[in-house]
């Protein structure tokens, strides 16, 4: 699904209504009945629930009367209050002129708001995508109100005074929306940690805008669902042999953290590939061979981290980083690694810290490159902090480009950002995978799609992505949140990647 910024999504409502023959108060017609039959499906029945309507001076206020008409037509009361505008849109006037008499309109009197119960429905339909600055006045007295109230609130399209793709002031206020309900496709907004006080609980409801512009369109940022992944992965020949999956090498490990290696053969080996060797410090040999029969275990010399470098010949893929540790001599390896290496490369964790702590090593990163950072590995990886979450998407973007790589930055919406800039944000997983060791997985997941010559890099990169939030999810319907641990994630990778398989066409 493509991310629109808020200008491309003004095209595609003019494309729209060109594509259609439709006037944009049609299509205005079309968000609001969306709207409604999403909040009727859970609103209690009329008289039960007092609901406020809070319009703006443009479209958002628009699509608000909108719904309070259609509200009225459902047996409900809505109250409706408007901001004072000088120059109202022409749909604003026209569902002003359409709201019917019996239906209660009041101009917002910043020094006399309304009061509002606790128990009330507020929907806040201030402004939208049109937002061009931050707000002022009337309108921040009347948000700073709403957010005291303790009511429950539905933003339409956007929590009033977000920016749809672009950080807002820290001191400007923002409608702290329990819902926001939107049109279409995702907004940027809605997919960063610090928009999550003010986004609540989003969802995106269809309104069918021309799908020939937004084919076209080219956009910087996607959101990958289901319908992006479902039948990415091939299905396996039935005379395929270990040798069509990879021979894979993963270096991992150091005394105490052996753990981490261990799980992310486990995930390699659940993830499809063909053989797998791990080369871990003397001091895992037996736990590994233990908890991973599967695969073969090559001990460095050294009994507490990894200090040599093994021959690469018989590799398809390489993975390094899972509880590697930093030692000097680790470095070292790595520094090999990068030099010798014509193979596909998947870096987590440690891998990475080293890298950041020695960016020299940096230049040294074979194109398509795959690695995996979390925020605080990404901000060591770059070498200054973030100022804010849309600056820290730039820096990955940047870094991608940089150095050719794929990179992804791990969260709720994990980001992978493609050699070429463009982000990809994934939309499975749940923060019961916020546990110690489900980075691991993800690492060894990565690296046995990455070794399957059938799969792009990109598509490795979302596919693993993709299914590792879903195995996430798989997992906590049994454990609960609380309960998932980074083991249980793997159990689930297998049955995650039937589901996304390609089914064979129907005769
Ligand atoms: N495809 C879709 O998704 C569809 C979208 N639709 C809906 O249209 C919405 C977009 O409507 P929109 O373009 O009229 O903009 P909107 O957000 O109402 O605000 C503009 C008004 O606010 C004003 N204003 C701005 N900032 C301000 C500030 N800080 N403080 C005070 N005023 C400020 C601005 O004034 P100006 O900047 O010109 O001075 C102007 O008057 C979109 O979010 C969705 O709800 C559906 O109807 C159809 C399908
Ligand atoms: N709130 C969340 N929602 C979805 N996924 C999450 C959430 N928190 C963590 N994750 C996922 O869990 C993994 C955690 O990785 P990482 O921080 O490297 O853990 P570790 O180093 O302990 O293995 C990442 O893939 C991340 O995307
Ligand atoms: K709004």
């Amino acid at each position: 699904m493509k991310i629109l910024t808020a200008a491309q999504t003004r095209q595609a409502d003019a494309a729209t209504l060109q594509a259609e023959g439709i006037t944009s108060a049609e299509l205005m017609e079309r968000a609001a009945t969306a709207f409604c039959e999403w909040l009727l499906n859970r609103l209690p029945l009329p008289g039960q629930r007092p609901i406020y309507i809070f319009c703006g001076p443009g479209n958002n206020g628009g699509d608000g009367l909108a719904v309070a008409r259609q509200l009225h037509e459902a047996g409900y009361q809505p109250q409706v209050w408007g901001l004072p505008a000088a120059r109202p849109s022409a749909d604003f006037t026209l569902n002003r002129r359409r709201l019917p008499t019996e239906v209660p309109y009041q101009e917002v009197d910043a020094k006399k708001l309304p009061p509002l119960p606790a128990h009330a429905l507020v929907i806040d339909a201030l402004f939208g995508t049109g937002l061009s600055r931050p707000l002022t006045g009337a309108a921040a007295t009347l948000v700073q109100h709403l957010n005291q109230s303790g009511a429950a609130i539905v933003a339409v399209d956007l929590p009033s005074g977000l920016f749809a793709d672009a950080p807002q002031s820290p001191d400007s206020p923002v409608v702290r929306a329990h819902h926001t309900v939107s049109f279409e496709l995702p907004k940027l907004a809605f997919l960063l940690p610090q928009n999550a006080e003010f986004v609540g609980e989003w969802e995106v409801l269809p309104i069918h805008l021309d799908s020939a512009f937004i084919h076209n369109t080219s956009v910087d940022n996607y959101f990958v669902d289901d319908n992006v992944i479902r039948g990415r992965l091939p299905a396996r020949s039935k005379f395929s042999h270990k040798g069509t999956f990879g021979h894979v090498l993963l270096l991992a490990g150091s005394r105490g953290k052996i753990g981490a290696s261990v799980l992310a053969a486990r995930a390699c080996l659940r993830g499809g590939v063909g053989l797998l060797t791990v080369r871990i410090p003397a001091v895992g040999y037996h736990i590994m061979q233990t908890s991973a029969p599967e695969a073969m275990t090559l001990a460095d010399p050294a009994t507490d981290f990894v200090t040599e470098l093994p021959d690469l010949k018989p590799y398809a893929a390489i993975g390094i980083g899972p509880g590697l540790g930093q030692e000097h001599a680790t470095c070292e390896v790595l520094r090999q690694l990068l030099r010798k290496a014509n193979v596909p490369l998947v870096l987590d964790a440690d891998a990475l810290n080293l890298l950041g702590a020695n960016p020299g090593l940096l230049p040294l990163l074979p194109r398509e490159s795959l690695l995996t950072p979390h925020p605080k590995e990404f901000e060591r990886l770059v070498g200054k902090p973030a100022r804010d979450d849309y600056h820290r998407l730039e820096q990955l973007r940047t870094f991608a480009r940089e150095y050719k790589c794929y990179c992804v930055l791990k969260g709720a919406y994990t980001t992978l950002a493609a050699p070429d800039g463009t982000l990809y944000f994934n939309s499975t997983g749940n923060p019961g995978m916020a546990t110690g060791g489900s980075g691991d997985v993800l690492t060894g997941l990565l690296l046995a799609l990455r070794a399957d010559k059938r799969l792009s890099p990109l598509d490795a990169a979302l596919l693993g992505l993709y299914a590792h939030g879903r195995a996430g999810d798989r997992a906590a319907q049994q454990t609960g949140e609380a309960g998932l641990v980074a083991g249980d994630l793997v159990r689930f990778i297998g049955p995650v990647l039937q589901e996304l398989t390609a089914t064979p066409p129907r005769l």
